[in-house]
């Protein structure tokens, strides 16, 4: 699968995302059509050094059973220690040329609030965009203002094609108005974490955008 399509349906988790196990809630997440997903051990109540390497190396045996890509979020040393299939990192963490220097060839994600940030994580070797917040979240409590599905439809018209994912706020019943703007697809925590029974209908919600794009 090329990134673009793996990007569809990105689940992004972590133990205190979970209501219930975090193993059989990316099990179910995996089963319902999540093509990708992100560890993000991070926030109250996350777990740290021995148990969060367990769980992180539990959840990466889960996405190779289902062949999808294992990313973690902020740490390029715990990714390459793990052999991970690659790193997310925003504006406030290392900089971009020096995670792909480290990285070699494995993905690399970037946060991006704006064209400028945009075209800056282009220059300096990203391989997609996490864009948001999308919508209002309180799974992270530091996010930026809300801007909306028009931030990826601004970067569209100014030429920016690097694969895009929408996140925050995202749910089934918003879903369409991310891949309107011109997402590749969708990054979501809770409307998955709380209800991995769901997912399925999430996956529907952007497959169907797709189609209709054609
Ligand atoms: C897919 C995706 N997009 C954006 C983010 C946010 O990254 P960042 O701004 O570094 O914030 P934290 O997640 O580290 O709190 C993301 N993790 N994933
Ligand atoms: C991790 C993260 N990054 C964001 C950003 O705007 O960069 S919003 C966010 C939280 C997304 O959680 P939920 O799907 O539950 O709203
Ligand atoms: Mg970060």
């Amino acid at each position: 699968m090329n990134l673009r399509d793996s990007l569809k349906l990105y689940f992004v988790m972590g133990s205190q995302n979970c209501e219930r196990s975090p193993v059989d809630v990316l099990e179910e997440a995996l089963s319902g059509g999540v093509t990708m997903f992100q560890f993000r051990e991070k926030g109250n109540r996350c777990l740290e050094g021995k148990p969060m390497m367990e769980l992180a190396l539990e959840l990466q045996h889960v996405c190779q059973k289902y062949r999808v890509p294992f990313i973690i979020n902020d740490d390029v040393e715990l990714a390459l220690k793990m052999g991970a299939d690659g790193v997310h990192i925003g504006q406030e963490d290392e900089s971009i040329g020096a995670v792909r220097k480290k990285l070699g060839d494995k993905i690399l994600g970037i946060s991006a609030h704006n064209v400028r940030e945009a075209q800056l994580a282009l220059e300096s070797g990203a391989d997609y965009l996490g864009v948001g917040p999308m919508f209002q979240t309180t799974t992270k409590n530091d996010c930026r203002p809300v801007q909306g599905p028009k931030v990826i439809e601004s970067m569209r018209k100014m030429g920016i094609r690097l694969p895009v994912v929408g996140i925050g706020g995202i749910h089934s019943g918003n879903v369409h108005k991310v891949m309107e703007a011109g997402s590749d697809g969708v990054a979501v925590i809770s409307a998955i974490s709380k209800h991995p029974e769901r997912t399925h209908t999430l996956f529907q919600g952007v497959q169907d955008s797709l189609l209709k794009s054609f």
